[in-house]
């Protein structure tokens, strides 16, 4: 279960997990890559790379030590070089790029591709997006997905519920398995010796439960088996036979089990060239550091590689490249990256920069500059664009006993279908609950405690809509992913900033309207001022009177001028 973390902790683990790092110089060197740009971008060093900023569709360069090659019209226009040291697998891509002579228009790609055929993916793959019902990129993975086939490690970092699991899962998907370019026959022999080419790790079970669906809602039922979970509180000893027998490609975990299954040898990742750390913020809370640590050494380690003797890290994982996602991205994780990844670009909706070149000020992550002040601009920092434009704040001042009965009011008063409450102690879920249905609304529980099968059953209903207010701890907090949800409602205040926003994120997904009701006390008041600050959202007092929300007209302009 994902625990409460505090953002001084996430700083302090950012630094606490051991690995030897490189100096700029060295990695540079031993990468032999560097990231260059065109004269507008070098000019401003600082500035977001945009495709206007980079003369996108003039000139694609590539430096290869002293040689210089020069690609013009690329289908993927991408004005980053590829780096050296998988410069293998990028001369397929651009090969790939060079064949296909059509000139994209700056407005209409990467960062607005109108359908996923712009972006580079393999035929079989967009057949079977088209299947499921999508057509478009989102503007994150307009973004992502070049950036990751032009074999760059990245930090995406976009809004909740903007579609970033795709922004991965796709690149993946089209370099590895079935619908990869290329596929052939050879590919699909019987017995045939297979590594698991992409690990991807999330902090609790139902998210990697559901990255799971995702990737196999795409794989098809027939090949199903290409991807496989590695969850806690499940039989392991089943995982490990299922591992042997099945021999996924992929495989999607918690970091616990996944660190188990590597340590008793039966999970074999040392070709692998896929690493993404889902919600990776919370992936580096302290609970997490030991089991983070041994995947990190081991996926994608090169064979024959000393994890003790090679004095330089990214030499030993030079072919793996290292995802890392979230809507919050406190400075923990971009020195992390920095750490474990090799010259990782920072991948938002409109732009893609160079994580060295963070500087304070010049983009929206940058580093406390002073330590005084550093806490409250860690979390500005961390949440700012972390929420979708399109939802809608409140907070509704109750004592403390009517906190359930102004809940159960504010869904009727929004006419709420499908809710999430959120409280800070597990034992307080209950009572709620039990508040709720004597009122004769649909309610259900759901944490850490209860068993897996008992998690998933509710979490079902839920999404069924059976259960119409569910009410959770952080458990629920990160990544669940149910469109139907229209209000969140915070029983209990979060402990700050991002916490707020990964809680708010669960409504409002992919453009769809979305409110959020912060219940408190007077003596709390001050706190979600703080977190309105913080997170650039104007949140204005509401009350719930007969059956309406209702809020004041110097609350209403006040709010109109935050906005
Ligand atoms: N291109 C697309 N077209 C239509 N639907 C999409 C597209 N991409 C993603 N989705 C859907 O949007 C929803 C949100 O996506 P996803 O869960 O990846 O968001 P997220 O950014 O990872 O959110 P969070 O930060 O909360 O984890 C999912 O239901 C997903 O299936």
């Amino acid at each position: 279960m994902p625990s409460l973390v505090s953002p001084r902790l996430l700083f302090l683990v950012g630094e606490t997990i051991h690995l030897k790092k490189l100096s700029r110089g060295s990695s540079s060197a031993l990468c032999q890559r560097s990231v260059r740009f065109f004269s507008r971008v070098d000019r401003d060093k600082n500035a977001p790379l945009t495709l206007a900023n980079l003369g996108f569709n003039t000139e694609f360069e590539t430096t290869t030590k002293n040689k210089r090659n020069k690609l013009e019209n690329v289908k993927v226009n991408y004005p980053i070089e590829a780096p050296k040291s998988r410069e293998k697998v990028a001369t397929s891509n651009k090969s790939r790029a060079v064949r296909v002579k059509k000139t994209l228009e700056i407005e209409s790609a990467p960062f607005a591709a109108k359908s996923f055929s712009e972006l580079g993916l393999p035929p079989p793959l967009i057949e079977r997006l088209g299947r499921e019902g999508f057509n478009v990129p989102t503007d994150v993975q307009s973004a992502a997905i070049p950036t990751i086939l032009k074999n760059h490690d990245a930090v995406i970092q976009s809004y909740t519920g903007s579609g970033k699991t795709l922004a991965y899962v796709l690149p993946i998907l089209s370099e590895v398995g079935p619908l990869k370019n290329n596929y052939s026959s050879a590919d699909k022999e019987t017995g045939k010796k297979t590594e698991i080419e992409a690990v991807i790790v999330a902090p609790s079970r139902e998210l990697a439960m559901q990255i799971v669906r995702e990737v196999e809602k795409l794989l098809g039922p027939e090949n199903k088996r290409v991807v496989q979970q590695l969850v806690g509180g499940a039989n392991r000893s089943r995982q490990e036979e299922a591992l042997k027998k099945n021999k996924p490609l992929i495989v999607v975990g918690t970091p616990g089990r996944i660190a188990e299954i590597s340590a008793a040898g039966k999970l074999h990742t040392h070709g692998c060239r896929f690493l993404v750390f889902d919600e990776v913020d919370e992936l580096l809370s302290f609970n997490f550091r030991q089991d983070i640590h041994r995947i990190l050494e081991h996926v994608g380690r090169r064979s024959g590689a000393d994890p003790q003797g090679q004095k330089n890290s990214l030499v030993r994982w030079a072919d793996r490249r290292t995802i890392m996602v979230s809507a919050t991205v406190p400075f923990s994780v971009v020195r992390a990256a920095r750490s474990w990844a090799c010259d990782p670009l920072l991948v938002q909706a409109k732009s893609v920069i160079p994580l060295e070149s963070l500087a304070p000020g010049t983009v929206n992550l940058s580093k406390p500059t002073s330590s005084s002040n550093s806490d409250l601009n860690l979390q500005h920092q961390a949440t700012v664009q972390s929420l979708p434009p399109a939802l809608k704040h409140y907070y509704c001042v109750t004592r403390l006993q009517h906190k359930v009965d102004t809940l159960r009011r504010c869904v009727h008063a929004l006419n709420a279908q499908s809710v999430i409450a959120f409280m800070n102690h597990t034992r307080q879920l209950k009572d709620a609950v039990f508040k709720l249905e004597a009122r004769g609304m649909n309610a259900a529980e759901l944490h850490g405690d209860l068993g897996k099968l008992g998690r998933s059953t509710i979490l079902k209903k839920f999404k069924s809509g059976e259960v119409r207010v569910l009410v959770t701890n952080e458990l629920a907090a990160r990544g669940l992913d149910v469109p139907e949800c229209d209000l969140v409602v915070n029983l209990d205040l979060p402990t700050d900033s991002i916490h707020y926003a990964h809680r708010a994120g669960r409504t409002g997904r992919l453009g769809r309207k979305g409110t959020v009701v912060t219940i408190c006390e007077e003596r709390e008041v001050f706190v979600v001022k703080k977190l309105q600050k913080q997170l650039g959202v104007p949140i204005p007092a509401c009350d719930f009177t007969e059956g309406k929300l209702i809020v004041s007209d110097k609350e209403e302009k006040h709010a109109e001028a935050l906005r």
